[in-house]
């Protein structure tokens, strides 16, 4: 089984309008409640490829059960821990730059948290447990970290959706994959790189730190994946991008997916590049259809 953990999930309202005016009133042509948040938007997409997973994670109040009720619409499975303050509405505002305001996030209180950690307890030895998305500001800031032990003590794998110092944080636990971005690789070591082979080379150094598969990605123009054995690129989806949100979500869900039916990273990779773009390409999260529009598009090259 695959569990996805989001501690901080979301209702995205998403507004649609020409032009946001600073100031001023404005007014929609479209808007949306969409369940969101990013290990939620990972076990959508799961459910597209058709891999059991269930989302694990903190709801609370009316945008909770609003959050719940669309999942289960999905047939996507959940056994959250429900707290007393209210999930989180975070703002999407596309016009003609998109704009997302986050909020912060609900109170959790130490039972709630206690009760989110037994939930670790089912665990059993080839899970993979994907973590991803922020905290809320009532849990600690190595919460991911915390619960690594156990997770290893399972027998799962782990994937942490995190950068900066809670990255690197957790690559002594050996996570499955990491995926930087290469804006957020080049923060990781506080250098700047252009794409090149030096990227490779910082991209390698996460490997050596424990990680068991490094995918770097670089929005519309491609991506790596560093493997043990080998490095491999893929060239960018061609297509027009209307929307930034969950690209990278769906690009891990891909990769985790396949990797969990077929053990093979370069299959991973190929598949998370093509779910990446399929929800680049659309308004909400890509759905099966849309992941195989853009499949045939990823071809996989071993560069070493
Ligand atoms: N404009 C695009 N054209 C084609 N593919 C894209 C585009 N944007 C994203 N992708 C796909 O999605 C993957 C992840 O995108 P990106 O590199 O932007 O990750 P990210 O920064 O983690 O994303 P997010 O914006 O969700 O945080 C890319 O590797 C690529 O496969
Ligand atoms: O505030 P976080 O947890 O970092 O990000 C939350 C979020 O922006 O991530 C998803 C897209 O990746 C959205 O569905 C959601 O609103």
């Amino acid at each position: 089984m695959i569990y996805t953990v989001t501690v901080n999930p979301a209702l995205d309202y998403v507004l649609q309008l020409e032009k946001v005016n600073s100031g001023e009133v404005n007014r929609t042509n479209n808007d949306a409640f969409l369940a969101g948040g990013k290990g939620i938007n990972v076990s959508q997409i799961l459910n597209q490829l058709s891999v059991d997973n269930t989302a694990w994670g903190f709801v609370g109040g009316f945008t909770g059960k609003e959050l719940v009720r669309q999942l289960n619409q999905k047939r996507i499975e959940s056994d959250f821990v429900t707290i007393s303050d209210n999930t989180r509405v975070n703002v999407k505002i596309h016009a003609e730059k998109e704009t997302e305001i986050n909020a912060a996030g609900p109170n959790i209180t130490d039972q709630e948290i206690t009760a989110f950690k037994d939930r670790l307890n089912d665990l059993k030895k080839g899970d993979i447990v994907v973590m991803s998305g922020s905290l809320t500001p009532s849990l600690p800031t190595d919460f991911y970290q915390s619960l690594l032990p156990t997770i290893k003590e399972a027998g799962a794998e782990f994937v942490v959706d995190t950068t900066g110092q809670a990255l690197i944080d957790t690559l002594e636990y050996k996570p499955l994959v990491i995926k930087p971005n290469h804006h957020e690789l080049a923060d990781l070591f506080g250098v700047t790189f252009d794409f090149s082979d030096v990227m490779l080379e910082y991209a390698q150094k996460l490997l050596d730190m424990g990680a068991q598969n490094v995918m770097v990605s670089m929005a519309g123009e491609g991506g790596f994946l560093l493997t043990k054995d080998h490095v491999y690129h893929a060239k960018g989806a061609v297509g027009t991008a209307v929307n930034s949100v969950g690209a990278g979500d769906s690009m891990i869900a891909g990769f985790v997916g396949t990797y969990y039916k077929t053990q093979d990273p370069k299959e991973g990779f190929r598949i998370g590049m093509a779910c990446g773009a399929a929800t680049a390409f659309t308004k909400d999260i890509a759905v099966k259809s849309q992941i195989d529009a853009v499949l045939p598009q990823i071809k996989v090259e071993q560069i070493s």
